[in-house]
């Protein structure tokens, strides 16, 4: 079903400062495939994400985003045009925003930036997100005015409104109340399939994780296992 990888991590040794968290790491993802990764706290699996979004330089070994060997400092601006990146626990902030605002900046720095405003076209398609996201209605509304699970919702959309290819989401319905976790499933499922997304998940929950994902696997001792225990 799925042929050409939209991520590969060979070899991969990841730490911070003296401290190797993940250790000779390989890891791939297909395009369009839906892929969750459970692990203990404290694991590497966030830290994972920030080698795979160049955040942390790899010591050791190779990223391939859709077959391009990516480097920290080289390939950053790229990547992001490629990635879209729900952190774990995004707060809202302090400082009075629209919806709509919050999500239109999700584009700066790729079609405008301090010398150049938002297009019509910037517009139209932070409206599109928020409809897929089920936010429109709610776009003029101030970002503190959001529940929760619209809050994720927001974030997501603040992830996807570059037009990534990738979307990597942390953890994204810990804290979140039974309803809100299905409409947010719901949400996740339909921008996977209309945008044709490669997805990667961090969960704790092992039944949530198989209900959405094409497969599991787990990150453990610094490696990548697979559902039966055998290292990738
Ligand atoms: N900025 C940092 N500096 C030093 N050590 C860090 C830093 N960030 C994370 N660590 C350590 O790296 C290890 C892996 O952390 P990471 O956040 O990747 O784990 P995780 O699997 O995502 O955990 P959780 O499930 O609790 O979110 C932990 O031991 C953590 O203390």
């Amino acid at each position: 079903m799925f042929n050409e990888n939209a991520i590969e991590l060979n070899n991969a040794f990841v730490g911070y400062g003296d401290v190797t968290i993940l250790k000779n790491l390989d890891f791939k993802v297909k395009i369009g495939e839906f892929v969750s990764i459970l692990g203990e706290n404290g694991a590497g699996k966030t830290t994972l994400f920030k080698s795979i979004l160049l955040i942390l330089p790899l010591t050791k070994g190779t990223i391939r985003v859709f077959d391009k060997e990516v480097a920290w400092g080289r390939d950053n601006t790229w990547l992001r045009s490629q990635i879209g990146y729900v952190p774990q626990n995004h707060n809202k902030g302090n400082f009075p925003i629209s919806v709509f605002d919050a999500t239109l900046l999700g584009r700066w720095g790729s079609s405008f930036s301090y010398f150049k405003r938002p297009s019509l076209r910037d517009k139209e398609i932070t409206r599109e997100i928020l409809r897929v996201v089920n936010l429109e209605d709610m776009m003029h509304h101030d970002c503190k005015a959001l529940s929760g699970g619209q809050t994720q919702r927001l974030n997501i959309a603040r992830a996807l409104v570059r037009k990534p290819r990738i979307l990597l989401l942390d953890e994204p319905t810990t804290h979140l109340d039974v309803d809100s976790q299905r409409k947010l499933d719901a949400t996740i499922s339909n921008i996977r399939n209309q945008y044709e997304l490669s997805v990667i998940m961090i969960s704790h929950d092992k039944a949530h994780a198989i209900s959405l994902s094409d497969r599991i696997v787990y990150l453990r001792n610094g490696k990548i296992y697979n559902d039966i225990g055998v290292p990738l």
